[in-house]
């Protein structure tokens, strides 16, 4: 579904993928995460088409991004902070729907306005921040594309109006059998709505695989229970929510490796056992004495091996 190869990007000299591999099939909701500045969005662009790659390749449904119009109606596109037209009705934006989209499904469109409370003659300047979120949501599901791309569609919205907004999110994916790759510094977020991880950090994937594949094969060495967020490099900007479960006594770097957390800051490679960071190991079965890890864990493993990485 969506497929790179030696996938390059740079603005000016400044890289902001370098290398990137992917193979992500289809049927899939994607959470890309990373810290400012990954390349994140960089990389949803390209997927769009709305920006070309330096060098490699990016296919997106099996063909070269905005390859033509009938190839852009498969892809619909919700950039980040939701831009919507400010001076349209609600019922304009759905019309202006059906006059650019071939596929427009206009029962789905007005269903989801419904259900999202919108009035239909409000214009979009005065909606909230969570209305014109799922105003933007509307109008690309109800171009009914094959692939939604979503870049921090949520960000801006309270508790209340992220959940409403990703509940939407789910249940328009799944009404018109389409996948999704959403991009979110709420690792929360990503766990509850996402089968399938990338984690970009410094313009290179480093990790990316089936969520549930991803857990069967990473585990907590006995000692090093929530030790991720304390060693040198923990990268701190990919966030769960205040007060979410798994926060309690955890606090940002610390600067010193955790005690008995079998902290090697590298890979070792030894019995089969691949140390990420921070105590968590990949192994294709659990070391003994290995705990299972969670998504937190495990995603802030990665970001803080990379970030030693890049200091070392
Ligand atoms: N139009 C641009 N011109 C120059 N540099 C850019 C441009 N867009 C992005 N960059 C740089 O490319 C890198 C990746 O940026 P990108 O916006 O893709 O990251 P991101 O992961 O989406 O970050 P954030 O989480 O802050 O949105 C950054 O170093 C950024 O400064």
């Amino acid at each position: 579904m969506l497929r790179a190869a030696a996938l390059d990007k740079r603005y000016g000299r400044r890289a902001a993928l370098r290398e990137v591999e992917l193979d992500v099939p289809a049927q899939r909701i994607i959470g890309l995460v990373g810290p400012n500045g990954a390349g994140k969005s960089t990389l949803l662009q390209l997927a769009c088409g709305l920006i070309e790659p330096s060098a490699g390749t990016l296919t997106v449904l099996g063909r070269r991004p905005a390859a033509d119009a009938a190839h852009l109606a498969r892809v619909g596109f919700v950039a980040q902070d939701a831009p919507v037209y400010a001076g349209l009705s609600v019922a304009e934006h759905l019309r202006m729907g059906a006059k650019l989209n071939p596929g427009w499904d206009d029962g789905l469109a007005r269903d989801r306005v419904a259900q999202a409370g919108l009035p239909l003659t409000q214009r979009a300047g005065r909606l909230s921040g969570g209305q014109r979120a799922q105003l933007a949501l509307t109008l690309a599901a109800a171009k009914r594309p094959e692939l939604l791309i979503l870049d921090e569609p949520a960000a801006a919205l309270d508790p209340l109006a992220r959940d409403t907004f990703l509940r939407s999110l789910l249940e328009s994916v799944a009404a018109i059998g389409a996948s999704a790759i959403l991009s979110s510094h709420l690792l929360a977020d990503v766990e509850r709505v996402c089968d399938y991880l990338i984690v970009l950090a410094g313009g290179r994937v480093q990790l990316a695989g089936d969520v549930t594949d991803l857990l069967a094969t990473h585990f907590r060495r006995s000692g090093a229970a929530g030790d991720v967020r304390r060693e040198p490099g923990a990268a701190g900007d990919v966030r769960r929510e205040p007060g979410a479960a798994g926060d309690v006594g955890r606090e940002p770097g610390d600067g010193s490796p955790p005690a008995g957390a079998g902290w090697m800051g590298g890979r070792s490679g030894r019995d089969g056992v691949e140390h990420v960071h921070g105590g968590v190991v990949r192994a294709e079965a659990a070391p003994a004495g290995a705990a299972p890890v969670e998504l937190e864990e495990l995603v802030l493993a990665y970001l803080g091996r990379a970030t030693v990485e890049v200091s070392a």
